[in-house]
């Protein structure tokens, strides 16, 4: 998939699912399983970082505060990610949280072994760092769009991105298959509460999307995406 300014908002396959088949055998070799209750955190902003995890099971959102203190969601994880990278890697502190949105099963891999798998692994390496690229481009994209004025537009950006990430073909168009509540879709935008609700509305008229309280689907995603760029009144 290109990186061109003019794609759409979508990241690449999960990392475990980019690997050869030996490479991912090995990798699920590694490691222990452990398992998460929804609003755990598997890491936390500030820590040290002595492990990464493969995510097998799941959702998971990465979040931080914003200068108010207020927490913004940066990303979501699917199964197959792999998270805790970037403080196994620079070997510093973790950037963000790491926070259950359902339970999740992980595998926890020490960073000493996970450091070692990279090196006998060259390919490995290499989509470790496709991976932090991406993470990389698609920040430097949403900063950009924070200050696209239609609020519309923005938030049907953010569900256009939700359904390349978790999106789940239904009879009724696309469902977003991970269970955000209003509040979470508000940080992930981000966006205020009362301002998601307003253009979810619209969305809604416009007979783009349906929603019930945690369950969106996107009806109409040509239209969505025509959304993204135009936006409607
Ligand atoms: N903007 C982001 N998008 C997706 N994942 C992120 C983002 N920022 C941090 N992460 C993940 O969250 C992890 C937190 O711990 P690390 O900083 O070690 O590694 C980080 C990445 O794996």
């Amino acid at each position: 998939m290109g990186l061109g300014p003019e794609a759409a908002e979508e990241r690449e396959r999960p990392f475990l699912e980019r690997l050869d088949e030996p490479v991912r055998a090995r990798l699920l070799e590694m490691g222990t399983p452990q398992t998460y209750e929804s609003r755990q955190a598997l890491m936390r902003a500030g820590e040290p970082g002595d492990f990464v995890m493969l995510l097998r099971h799941g959702y998971v959102k990465v979040t931080s505060a914003d200068r108010m203190g207020a927490t913004v969601i940066l990303d979501v994880g699917v199964p197959g990610d792999l998270h805790g990278e970037i403080a196994v890697i620079a070997g510093g502190i973790r950037m963000a949280d790491v926070v259950a949105i359902e339970e999740v099963h992980v595998r926890r891999i020490a960073a000493s072994e996970f450091n070692r798998f990279l090196l006998d692994h060259p390919s490995a390496m290499r989509e470790v760092l496709v991976s932090v690229a991406r993470r990389f481009v698609l920040a430097q994209r949403q900063r950009t769009q924070s200050w696209k004025p239609q609020a519309v537009a923005r938030v049907a950006t953010r569900l256009d991105y939700l359904v390349g990430v978790c999106g789940i073909r239904t009879p009724a168009g696309w469902r977003i298959g991970i269970p955000l509540s209003q509040d979470e879709l508000a940080q992930f935008i981000p966006m205020g509460r009362t301002m998601v609700a307003q253009a979810l509305d619209k969305l809604r008229k416009a007979g783009v999307v349906a929603s019930s309280r945690r369950a969106i689907t996107v009806v109409d995603r040509e239209a969505l995406r025509m959304i993204t760029e135009k936006g409607v009144t």
